[in-house]
């Protein structure tokens, strides 16, 4: 098997491709990366999330790195990924790897890396580890590697950024759902100081992630809504590894990222009097465009994956926020990586200063941006069919369900319609899927463009 990294790290299915033998070959390459970058042995973090074997495989990985000649820090217990990068920038590390398959199914595994700026690794990076992959080695120095605690400065950072506003606001209640995830037990240390009640809903270990995917979109946030709907409050969600936010509304109603990226936006602006850039992803809401030019706003668009973000929050000078159509959204005072948590805590606290429930805000959106529905498809499919599928979008028609005005390429094909209507296909950087992204003004468009573009692929 040849062990790639794509969109955010290298993933494989366990028991097939994440396998121990070959973790062996890519954490080696790994070690030796960065070796080949120093020059020397560094010290290097290790975070893991709640899959099956994750912990395992990151002790071994801990174990190998240390043996290359390195000084390894190995959490304690699962951890966020955000909570990785916090600890490596904290530490000044020269970077960390991260046990986690992110939102991908409960049978997949992989590992990402982190530079030194607790990011994704970018793909020059990637690369590089790609091409050390089988090479023999041998022990550089003498490394070592213990177990540490990396929660305990990542919630005091935060307290130290949300605090004042929380600790006014006693009494106050929000569900998190951690989809078996390793965001259990964040928001109640977090927000029990302050005087909040919040009810954790599958905040377990459990390796089948109860038949659920470990990603906050709607087909997996049916418990929390019922949640929702009985105590009457807001539920945030988490994803796998907790760098995603999803958000359900008192109605029960899911909010979409695309809709959660305009809010904190909104927030960053109006409440927080922050200016800069903004940075958003090429499948993100043509909204925020627009929102970004009310608010004269730079902004920056770039390929899929946070790692083509985190880069722009360290070098340009200032950046408002970065986000992404999956619910990842970085905050450059805070971290140059996205953060569930963190985002789900602005949230909170637009609510909080606004005195205004979510819904009520988005709605004053909508009228100063117009109505917008946004829906992202993924087809999952077998080699094959992907292969297919790649030779036909080759050649995009003139019409797909509506006539196409002009043509996108930057990640993916996107297809522009007369009505301001969009349609990108893109294949998954991390799993074996055609995404088809579509936003429209209404859910009847979307639902019609989806299921013409549907026809044609499958035509
Ligand atoms: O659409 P994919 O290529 O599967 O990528 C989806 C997501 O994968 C990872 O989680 C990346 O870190 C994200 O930045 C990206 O949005």
């Amino acid at each position: 098997m040849s062990i790639r990294f794509g969109t955010d790290g290298w993933r494989g299915e366990i028991g097939i491709d994440f396998i121990l033998a070959n973790v062996h070959q890519a954490i080696i390459a790994v070690g030796n990366f960065f070796f080949h970058k120093y020059r020397q042995g560094v010290l290097l973090l290790i975070g893991y999330d709640t899959r099956f074997q994750a912990q395992r495989f990151a002790r071994y990985c801990a174990e190998q790195l240390s043996w290359l000649g390195h000084r390894v820090l190995l959490a304690n217990k699962p951890i966020t990924t955000p909570v990785l990068s916090h600890a490596i920038r904290h530490l000044q590390a020269a970077g960390g790897i991260m046990l986690t398959a992110s939102h991908n199914p409960p049978q997949w595994l992989g590992i990402k890396i982190k530079n030194e700026y607790g990011s994704s690794a970018p793909a020059s990076d990637t690369a590089w580890i790609e091409t050390l992959i089988g090479k023999e080695t041998k022990p550089f120095a003498k490394g070592c590697w213990q177990i540490k605690d990396f929660d305990e400065v990542y919630l005091q950072a935060i307290h130290n950024r949300v605090g004042a506003v929380f600790m006014n606001q006693p009494g106050q209640k929000v569900i998190v759902d951690c989809l078996y995830g390793s965001g259990q037990g964040y928001f109640p240390r977090l927000l029990a100081n302050y005087g909040w009640q919040v009810k954790e809903i599958h905040a377990e270990i459990n390796p089948a992630f109860g038949g659920l995917n470990p990603e906050p979109i709607a087909a997996n946030l049916r418990d929390l809504q019922k949640a929702v709907l009985q105590q009457q409050t807001v539920g945030l969600a988490l994803d796998g590894d907790g760098d995603r936010l999803g958000v359900v509304i008192e109605s029960g109603e899911i909010i979409t990222a695309q809709d959660i990226f305009l809010l904190l936006l909104y927030h960053l602006v109006e409440n927080k009097q922050k200016c800069g850039k903004v940075i958003k992803t090429f499948s993100t809401t043509a909204k925020v465009d627009l929102l970004a030019r009310l608010y004269n706003l730079e902004l920056i668009v770039t390929p899929i994956g946070f790692k083509h973000i985190a880069p722009l929050l360290i070098q340009e000078e200032k950046v408002v926020i970065g986000g992404e159509e999956s619910g990842g959204f970085g905050f450059p005072d805070f971290l140059p990586e996205r953060d569930g948590i963190f985002s789900g805590l602005n949230l909170l606290e637009l609510q909080l200063i606004s005195r205004e429930s979510l819904p009520n805000l988005l709605n004053q959106l909508k009228q100063k941006l117009g109505p917008w529905h946004y829906q992202r498809l993924d087809l999952v499919c077998s080699p094959e069919q992907l292969e297919c599928w790649h030779h036909k979008l080759n050649t995009i028609p003139a019409k797909i369900g509506e006539k196409i005005k002009r043509q996108e390429k930057m990640d993916g094909i996107k297809v522009h319609f007369s009505s301001g209507a969009w349609l990108l296909f893109r294949f998954s950087g991390t799993e074996p899927v055609l995404r088809l992204y579509c936003e429209g003004e209404n859910p009847a468009e979307v639902d019609y463009l989806l299921s013409a573009a549907q026809d044609w692929l499958n035509d």
